[in-house]
């Protein structure tokens, strides 16, 4: 059912972004923006916006050509997918950061919220697991549940190398060549970089099915490549909507002028926020499919703008703390810092105007007025209730806030979602004038990791963190 050609569709469809509650009309000048501030900024906006437009056709942005994937490498794609989903009853996605935070918030967005549990009949297709960490004990657990000789592994690294998945592949690859014999290599599929890394050579050697991550992509912009379309589309997720959604917002996306442009919009507000010293930035869905969404933008905000640089001789320190949430569960715990904590922060929420799913309250209980009056609701009007109760506390309360509403969570709105989120990222970038696409800052731990563990190459590294100061024993209690 792609129904990008169908304008009105589409239309309906449209993600919206209300940022009433940026604005001084509703939040007085000491807070909220006004449209004259945002004018303030049309010259940066106006050099952002031909760096983007620069970046874009000159390959300094080629993730920005995903949704428009060409027909041959989704097709390859899908026709890999319809054999695993016959083949296998488990696919495994062992990856990090950014190849496996959005299969794992695609996959919940769109797929029922306890896939796993379904019977086999209903999902269509295997158990999905998302093994994202070198925890012992949760790797052994999975390795308890599923059975090797129907599982597949999809190993994707980006750059090839990662010592989390890296290690996850050498404890897989061994345990199916154990397991399953000389067959193994049908039991995994790379996706990596076409060159680059140990992983191509691998799986060139091994003769794995192999998936290119375009080599303009980094992992956090790389969802809509095969890192997502693949697991995506093994779980019986429509791509060519997700990619028809991110090909619709990209192009409302290329518009200059900030007022029609989402992303744009939302860039500005949050730099000028920062300006005002608003250092955390709040992503809080009002559903549980988009709860994944948050960690997804968490690793896309901070790597990408959380960044160290000299500015005429001074060293400055940039950056917004994301945080996650999710309603309206959290207003149980979070939501009394948002209202009366430091005046430090941005809430965004995700709100979903069209749930697919409903459930009415039954109308009990009627000589308990305390509780009555729930029932003859939905639990659709509950929450939505509960989202707009929230934003107006917090406009009460004075907090920026802004809201991202979803008439529904499917393929294409979740597609318009990434690229709408991509593009808010990468030009806060620019207009902060920083790199949002290297991430400098996690080399140091990964180098400590490499020598502790004894990699050739990091014997300097090795003697450097031996002669780092001892803990003092009596600063552990
Ligand atoms: O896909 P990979 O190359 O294995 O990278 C996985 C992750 O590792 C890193 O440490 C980076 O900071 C992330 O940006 C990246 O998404």
């Amino acid at each position: 059912m792609v129904r990008y050609q169908d304008f009105d569709w589409r239309e309906q469809m449209k993600i919206k972004v209300d940022f009433n509650h940026m604005m001084s009309d509703f939040l007085g000048s000491r807070e909220g923006f006004s449209p004259e501030d945002m004018q303030g900024l049309a010259d940066r906006v106006g050099q952002a916006h031909g760096s983007m437009a620069e970046k874009k056709n000159n390959g300094g942005m080629d993730w920005r050509r995903l949704p428009f994937t060409p027909g041959h490498i989704l097709e390859e794609i899908l026709k890999v997918a319809q054999n695993l989903r016959k083949e296998f009853e488990t696919f495994v996605l062992l990856g990090i950061g950014g190849s496996a935070l959005g299969p794992l918030a695609v996959q919940t967005a769109l797929n029922h919220l306890h896939y796993n549990e379904l019977p086999r009949e209903k999902r269509g297709g295997p158990k999905i697991y998302i093994l994202d960490n070198v925890d012992p004990e949760r790797v052994r657990a999975l390795l308890d549940v599923i059975d090797p000789a129907t599982t597949v592994f999809n190993v994707v690294s980006k750059s090839g190398s990662t010592s989390e998945t890296m290690a996850q592949f050498m404890i897989v690859q061994q345990w199916l060549q154990e397991k399953v014999g000389n067959q193994y290599a049908r039991h995994i599929i790379a996706t990596t970089d076409r060159e680059r890394g140990n992983l191509i050579k691998i799986a060139q050697k091994e003769g794995y099915t192999t998936f290119y991550v375009p080599s303009g992509v980094g992992g956090r912009y790389s969802e809509l490549s095969p890192v997502g379309l693949l697991p995506a589309a093994v779980a019986g997720i429509d791509i060519k909507e997700m990619l028809a959604g991110a090909a619709y917002m990209d192009q409302l996306c290329e518009e200059g002028n900030v007022w029609a442009n989402p992303a744009y919009l939302l860039a500005v507000l949050q730099y000028l926020a920062m300006g005002r010293g608003k250092n955390i930035s709040v992503m809080m869905p009002y559903a549980n499919s988009l709860k994944y969404f948050a960690d997804w933008y968490a690793q896309l905000w901070a790597e990408s703008l959380g960044k160290r640089f000299n500015l005429r001789g001074e060293e400055v320190f940039m950056g917004q703390t994301p945080v996650k949430a999710l309603g309206a569960t959290d207003q149980h715990s979070q939501v009394q810092l948002y209202t009366e904590g430091p005046f430090d922060k941005v809430v965004g929420f995700l709100a979903v105007e069209e749930y697919r799913q409903e459930v009415a309250i039954p109308k009990t209980f009627e000589e308990i007025p305390g509780i009555a009056f729930l029932g003859g609701h939905t639990l659709g009007e509950l929450i939505k209730a509960e989202q707009m109760a929230t934003e107006y506390a917090l406009l009460k309360a004075q907090r920026l806030n802004y809201t991202i509403l979803l008439p529904e969570v499917n393929a294409f709105t979740v597609g318009q979602l990434i690229q709408l989120l991509e593009i808010q990222t990468a030009f806060l970038g620019e207009l902060l004038n920083i790199n949002a696409f290297d991430q400098p800052g996690v080399e140091e731990g990964k180098n400590a990791t490499y020598a502790l563990l004894g990699r050739p190459g990091y014997e300097e590294k090795r003697m450097e963190l031996e002669s780092r100061p001892a803990k003092k024993k009596e600063f552990i209690i």
